[in-house]
């Protein structure tokens, strides 16, 4: 599975961490984000991830700023996106199987890399149950075509 992160200088860290973390694993990790710790605008990274999900160029997508706030709301504006920003694993988990979430978004200011290791362990385990939540999620993405 390929992976594509995403992150701000307030997270240059724990993406390093992230990606080492993933790498073991065996996934294959796209790197979108800054690679410095000069500050940065989130939502260039937010955009850039998203727009990598929604192609296919990436299978899903992880972004980390300060508090995973403002890099998941700038990738939800791409058509496509259902990003969600976690602290706990139960959320991460019940965001993919009942959201269909396709990128995993947290705060580097907010939780340690441990947690972090959770939530994303909870997230790319977990699986979308469809039935009842399809049509939930159907009708989340049909807003997105609606004129506003
Ligand atoms: O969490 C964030 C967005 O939601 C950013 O990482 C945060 O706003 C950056 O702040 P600063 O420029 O003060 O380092």
């Amino acid at each position: 599975m390929k992976i594509g992160i995403g992150n701000d200088h307030a997270a240059l860290e724990m993406k390093n961490q992230v990606m080492e973390y993933l790498e073991e694993k065996g996934y294959e990790v796209i790197n979108y984000g800054t690679n410095t710790p000069e500050s940065c605008n989130y939502p260039e990274f937010g955009e850039k991830v998203g727009r990598a999900v929604v192609s296919g160029e990436v299978d899903c997508g992880i972004l980390i700023c300060g508090t995973g706030v403002g890099i998941s709301l700038a990738a939800n504006k791409v058509k496509g996106v259902r990003a969600v920003v976690c602290s706990e694993p139960y959320s991460a988990k019940l965001s993919k199987q009942h959201n269909n979430t396709n990128i995993l978004a947290f705060g580097a200011r907010v939780v340690g890399i441990e947690l972090a290791k959770m939530i994303i362990d909870e997230w790319l385990g977990a699986e979308f149950e469809g039935g009842r939540h399809q049509t939930r999620v159907d009708m989340i993405m049909a807003i997105e075509n609606k004129d506003n």
